[in-house]
């Protein structure tokens, strides 16, 4: 995030409106996608994929009521490569992770470092039988060769800007 002067400039990218209808066609490309699976395991990467992976949940299950979905908080800092924290723990069972097809959830993709430390969480608990990548939001930059399966809107950004959902009144803005 660049600072000018005592200011910091900031946009709206999404309001909640657009938000809302790119959480619906991701729910519909999950499934369309996927050939209506029996049971998915949605995780949303905590802190800010927690309430979008709860809003996709609930439009899967609206949506697709014979498909079982299964909802939990990933907590990935046991495993970043910057700041690691050896104590942090999930408590996610491992049958939800063994054999499923297994959806990560985030707000920002950059460099994909976060994404990195997801894939080894989740392998930490069980054998997915596939993992799949949705976000709201992709700003390039990536240090990784990852890419998700699942976009809100790509946003093309300067490598200094910032890109934060608000998740108050559940924005996406940029800062720069
Ligand atoms: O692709 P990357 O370069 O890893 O960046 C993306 C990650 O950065 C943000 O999380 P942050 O680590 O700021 O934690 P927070 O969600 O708790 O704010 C964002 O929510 C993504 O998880
Ligand atoms: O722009 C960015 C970069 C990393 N993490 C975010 O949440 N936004």
């Amino acid at each position: 995030m660049e600072k000018r002067g005592n200011y910091i400039m900031t946009k709206e990218i999404m309001d909640q409106n657009q938000i809302k209808r790119s959480l619906i066609r991701i729910s519909y490309e999950i499934i369309e996608k996927l050939q209506n699976p029996d049971e998915l395991t949605l995780l949303g990467i905590k802190s800010r994929g927690e309430s979008l992976a709860k809003t996709v949940a609930q439009l899967l299950e609206q949506n697709n009521p014979e498909t079982k979905i299964n909802l939990y908080d990933l907590d990935v800092r046991k495993h970043r490569d910057d700041d690691r924290q050896e104590d942090v723990t999930n408590d996610i069972p491992k049958d939800a992770i063994d054999n499923k097809t297994v959806i990560l959830i985030d707000d920002v993709l950059f460099t994909g470092r976060t994404i990195r430390a997801a894939l080894d969480s989740v392998s930490e608990i069980g054998r997915a039988k596939r993992i799949c990548l949705a976000v709201l939001v992709d700003r390039g930059h990536r240090e990784l060769p990852i890419r998700p399966d699942f976009i809100g809107k790509n946003i093309p950004t300067s490598i200094n800007e910032h890109v934060q959902l608000q998740l108050g009144d559940t924005q996406a803005v940029i800062l720069n």
